[in-house]
């Protein structure tokens, strides 16, 4: 009796320290962020008063018609994209994350905790300081609002899963701790620390929201309740009704390498504008969902499954060939339609995302059919683009390969594949999001121009 005393409060006794342990892991991110911010500040004011005048880039008229590209007009400090070489997150290429960020098991796929914790801090975390952010994360979804999960319960399927996950996000908003804390009147000073919570409290909650819709469109209708054993990743996967150990590999791997592409692809660059209004987090994350939503973007890997698809009932029985393949690229591009997952705004090379997806099929299911169609795209596509002659890249980007992975491992349902995109893109653009109101960034307010105004323009200057 007395040893079972003993046992139960040494076992209460750990939870405790346990408890404290985990709680101090979530302070020490967020002290790390505090001390961060006056150096970054101070960073910048000396940056601005050596060189604030200085030119960064030129807008031509070209520019403005061409939408902006290659103006260097934003400010984000999680990643930087190198059209030849890539994205680095916070200086480290994907293989570099792939080496040095903890994962579940030594060698494993990085865990998207790891990346999270780099992107806001810079820093590569320890084990222990990912197990804790891990714990802070469950504990923070537990709180989720009945109301959400009914919200979207009660949503009919007929409404595409990433509008769906849109307005999940949009009920989330109801906690925002930041918006609460701005009608309190809270110092400018301050909005960082608000952001912080609602940052990772919308990281923690975006996977149960993801997940349900999953379950009510594609399966049972039944909430699969998170597995706290689990990591962030693979306890979404788990919620999604996928417990294999290679599922939450591949989970690892996609949820960290989508998190983030520097501050000008549609997604950032909306969550940031919506931001800059000092609208809150959600209210922010969902504007950069909608704008992921879009063919041209996240939904480009649900495209690219649908040509797949596509591709192979029109072959048909007939064998795969570069032959064949090759009329039915040229079909595609004759029917002035795009090749998903090909060419890129910023990028010139093959997108290194697509390159780890294909390391992780070579690894995990060299003999699947459909990787090979893939496969076998990547040898021609290239070349009929350049022999077409009008895309800047003929080389494939991430979505030319994530919806055949997740194929092989029976998620099959490729109009879910954007939501996936979009858990992951909440991490790295509510990373940005924090430094943004820690910098005390401006409401974004580009100058427009009408063509009147610019033919206005240039005759006066003619005269
Ligand atoms: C996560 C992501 O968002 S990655 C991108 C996902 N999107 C896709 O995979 C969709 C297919 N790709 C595309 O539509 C484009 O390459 C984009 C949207 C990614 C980039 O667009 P841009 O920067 O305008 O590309 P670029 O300057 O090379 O375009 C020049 C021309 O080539 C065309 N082009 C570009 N990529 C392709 C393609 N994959 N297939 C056919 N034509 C293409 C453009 O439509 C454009 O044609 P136009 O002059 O008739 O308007
Ligand atoms: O960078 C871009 O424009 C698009 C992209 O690949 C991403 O957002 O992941």
């Amino acid at each position: 009796m007395f040893n079972t005393v003993l046992r139960n409060t040494s076992r209460f006794a750990n939870k405790q320290v346990l408890a404290t342990a985990q709680r101090s892991y979530s302070i020490e991110l967020k002290s790390i962020v505090e001390k961060q911010i006056p150096v970054k500040q101070a960073q910048i004011a000396e940056l601005r008063k050596n060189h604030g005048e200085e030119v960064l880039s030129q807008c031509t008229v070209n520019m403005a018609y061409s939408g902006m590209r290659g103006i260097k007009g934003l400010i984000t400090e999680t990643s930087l994209l190198d059209a030849e070489e890539g994205i680095r997150f916070r200086g480290l290429t994907i293989p570099e994350c792939q080496q040095q960020l903890p994962g579940a098991e030594e060698g494993g796929e990085p865990l998207p905790e790891s990346m999270l914790w780099l992107l806001i801090t810079g820093e590569v975390p320890t084990r222990d300081q990912v197990r804790g952010l891990t714990e802070d994360l469950h504990r923070r979804a537990e709180s989720i609002s009945p109301d959400v999960i009914k919200i979207i319960k009660n949503l009919p399927n007929d409404i595409h899963p990433m509008t769906q996950f849109s307005i999940g996000i949009l009920a989330l908003q109801k906690d925002s701790k930041f918006a609460q804390a701005y009608q309190d009147g809270v110092h400018k000073k301050e909005y960082w620390k608000t952001t912080y919570e609602d940052t990772l409290d919308c990281i923690a909650r975006i996977p149960i929201v993801a997940s349900l819709i999953y379950r009510k469109n594609f399966k049972d209708g039944n909430q699969i309740q998170a597995d706290k054993s689990l990591d962030w990743a693979a306890n979404f996967a788990h919620m999604m009704g996928y417990n294999k150990k290679e599922v939450y590999e591949l989970f690892r791997l996609y949820l960290s390498i989508h998190t983030d592409h520097e501050g000008g692809n549609v997604s950032a660059h909306a969550t940031h504008l919506v931001g800059s209004a000092l609208s809150d987090p959600y209210l922010s994350l969902s504007a950069g969902m909608n704008g992921l939503a879009g063919p041209l973007h996240g939904l480009a890997n649900q495209e690219v499954l649908r040509w797949l698809k596509e591709i192979q009932g029109k072959l048909g029985d007939k064998e795969v060939n570069k032959e064949n393949l090759t009329t039915v690229i040229w079909d595609t591009l004759n029917a002035g339609r795009v090749v998903p997952g090909y060419g890129h705004a910023v990028l010139r090379k093959t997108d290194p995302r697509y390159t780890c997806q294909r390391e992780f099929a070579l690894k995990h299911m060299p003999n699947d059919p459909l990787f090979k169609l893939v496969s076998t795209l990547y040898e021609i596509v290239p070349g009929i683009l350049t022999e077409q002659g009008k895309t800047k890249n003929p080389f494939p980007n991430v979505d030319a390969h994530s919806g055949c992975l997740l194929r092989h491992y029976g998620l099959v349902e490729e109009d879910f594949y954007t939501v996936m995109f979009g858990v992951s893109r909440g991490l790295g653009v509510l990373s940005s999001l924090l430094w943004d109101r820690a910098l005390g960034q401006p409401i974004e307010r580009p100058k427009s121009m009408t063509t009147e105004a610019l033919v206005k323009q240039f005759a006066a200057k003619k005269n």
